[in-house]
């Protein structure tokens, strides 16, 4: 037996019997199986090497060109992957797909963050980041000569499932969607405090009560919930009163800081990039990078996922070169 097939064989004896074992998992391209790690092991790698994984570092999660001491979307989708770790853990779920739902789930965010996502909504009528990370890994990421990561069903499954409609399937998909915003609320409260826009007295009492004052007390305070509402049971939830305090405590990060006139016009200013840019493209496909000088026609599609594909940065920096040079952003 070589080593993934013991993990595999560990999965079937330790993990709860909801857990989604890494022996089942299914690609559209069926692979040869890796002698040491398991599918979902070899998902997350896949995730970490790619481009639009190290691209996150440069994509802003609520301020835009903050101190070095801010989030970013990547130490957001690390401090996913952390959280949901220790609950899949405690659960006796799959923490490696937790893992690699968490590390992908992001990749597809625009420039700018929602503000970004907005933009290119306004544009074309209809744009999810989560889908974005879907058609990221299954279409515009190459591994090796083939199109997409070829990532099993139940990482793309929990990667679309993170936000929106859809629930994922699997209980380690739905990890992931109560973590994302445990992880962001409490970050960015840390965030806020940092720049000033608030303190921990400003918090609702409900939310102080409940969760204490400090971003640490806070994540227990949810995660805890969580796993205690969720053992042993088919379905990822946590009590009514601490998904109600969360809410509450969601409502004023949207009102103190989200949607704060503070960021207002950082936030018109990063939308009228992300426009102008994508107007640009549309008029000029030629400027896009990497495009095929034979290719004939560029969609709105492959203006759109050149556009969600840049970073902040690389985004100022194109719309210097086509737009205003002297704009200060
Ligand atoms: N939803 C939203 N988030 C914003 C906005 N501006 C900044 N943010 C920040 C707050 C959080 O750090 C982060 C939330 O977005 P994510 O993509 O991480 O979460 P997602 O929209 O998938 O979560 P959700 O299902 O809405 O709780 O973005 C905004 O206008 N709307």
């Amino acid at each position: 037996m070589n080593i993934r097939e013991q993990i595999e064989e560990r999965e079937a004896l330790l993990l709860s019997p909801y857990a989604a074992k890494s022996r089942d998992a299914i690609r559209d391209i069926e692979e040869a199986p890796d002698p040491l790690r398991t599918a979902f092991q070899r998902d997350r790698d896949r995730i970490i090497h790619s481009k639009c994984f190290r691209r996150l570092k440069h994509k802003t999660q609520v301020y835009i060109a903050p101190g070095d001491h801010y989030r970013t979307r990547m130490t957001h989708t690390l401090e996913v992957g952390q959280i949901g770790r220790t609950v899949a853990r405690a659960l006796r779920l799959n923490e490696d797909l937790v893992e690699a739902i968490a590390m992908g789930h992001d990749v597809g965010h625009t420039p700018f963050g929602h503000v970004g996502e907005y933009a290119l909504r306004d544009m074309v009528g209809h744009f999810n980041h989560n889908e974005q990370s879907l058609r990221m890994v299954e279409v515009l990421e190459k591994h090796g000569e083939h199109q997409g990561l070829n990532l099993t069903t139940a990482v793309r499954d929990g990667i679309v499932g993170h936000t929106g409609a859809t629930i994922p399937v699997t209980l380690e998909g739905q990890i992931i969607r109560i973590v994302d915003r445990i992880a962001y609320l409490c970050h960015d409260f840390d965030d806020a405090q940092r720049a000033g826009m608030l303190t921990a007295e400003n918090l609702p009492f409900e939310v102080r009560e409940h969760f204490g004052m400090t971003p640490s007390s806070m994540i227990t305070a949810m995660v805890e919930d969580m796993v205690r509402e969720s053992l042993d049971k088919p379905v990822i939830s946590m009590s009514s009163d601490i998904e109600m305090t969360m809410n509450l405590f969601r409502q004023f990060m949207f009102k103190n800081v989200y949607l704060a006139p503070a960021l207002i016009p950082d936030r018109n200013k990063a939308s009228h990039v992300v426009k102008n840019l994508f107007t640009h493209f549309m008029e000029h496909p030629d400027d896009m990078e990497g495009c095929e000088s034979n290719r004939e026609f560029y969609s709105t599609r492959d203006v759109v996922d050149y556009v969600a594909g840049l970073t902040d940065q690389y985004a100022i920096k194109l719309f210097k070169q086509y737009y205003i040079p002297n704009i200060t952003l």
